[in-house]
């Protein structure tokens, strides 16, 4: 049998699903690649792989889109790897560097300041652009928060804003898959998740960072209805922008 090409996040947030599939039969049928969040997307888009971890932004480019397994990389409030980092106070911003890794969080970042925030802004791709912030996602993020005037968690920034937690990146397929699988798959991933306080143990410790908080408390990793209508909401607003 093929197997399953599948994409998914290089950052800690994955780790404990990555641990999941390791510890699983399933990973015989799988053939696995890490990459940055919007590679992952990519690949997903151009049929590279047949499942990823993509960043729900992207969603809408997937050709025959569909969301499997019940778990996903989300946050109910504050999430502590998403952030609009700055100089001035959000309503001074004026020009906002975007991560070249994220698709979803540099979306997240132009909705909270156009409809939550009411802040018109200039968006800057450049990277070595001097501007009043920026967005920045992920294990790069962790331990910053001190190295700004102003650091805006945009998790719990969304939550202000919709009272909902928030969805970033889910397991998107671009074909049918069979039950079977999404069902190993999914336990595989469940299994992970039991045994986050092992792979704590493996995990290097992170200065000015509690990656114990960050995996048990902060990112959510059940996709719940909330989630889907946040996602659903958030693909709405993304079409207004
Ligand atoms: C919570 C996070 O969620 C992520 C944010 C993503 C994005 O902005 O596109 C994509 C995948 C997730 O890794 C994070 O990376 O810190």
């Amino acid at each position: 049998m093929n197997k399953i090409k599948i994409s998914a996040v290089s950052y800690t947030n994955t780790k404990p699903f990555i641990d999941g599939i390791e510890r699983s039969e399933v990973k015989n049928q799988i053939d696995l690649s890490l990459d940055i969040p919007s590679d992952c997307a990519q690949k997903l888009i151009s049929n590279q792989v047949d499942i990823g971890l993509i960043p729900v932004a992207a969603f809408p480019q997937v050709p025959n889109a569909n969301i499997i397994g019940s778990y996903c990389i989300g946050s109910v409030g504050a999430v502590n790897s998403v952030f609009i980092f700055s100089d001035v106070p959000v309503q001074e911003i004026k020009t906002l560097k975007l991560d070249p890794q994220s698709r979803t969080s540099n979306n997240l970042a132009k909705v909270l300041l156009k409809f939550h925030f009411k802040v018109e802004v200039e968006f800057v791709s450049d990277q070595d652009a001097k501007t009043d912030g920026m967005v920045l996602i992920g294990d790069r993020t962790f331990g910053r928060k001190d190295d700004f005037a102003y650091a805006y968690d945009m998790g719990e920034e969304w939550m202000k804003f919709t009272g909902l937690p928030f969805l970033y990146a889910a397991w998107i397929a671009n074909k049918t898959i069979p039950q079977e699988f999404i069902a190993e798959f999914d336990e595989a991933l469940k299994l992970g998740l039991a045994h986050r306080k092992e792979l704590l143990q493996q995990l290097p410790s992170v200065p000015n960072f509690d990656l114990d908080d960050y995996l048990f408390h902060k990112l959510d990793f059940e996709l719940t209805l909330e989630k889907r209508q946040a996602m659903e909401l958030f693909l709405g607003y993304i079409q207004q922008l």
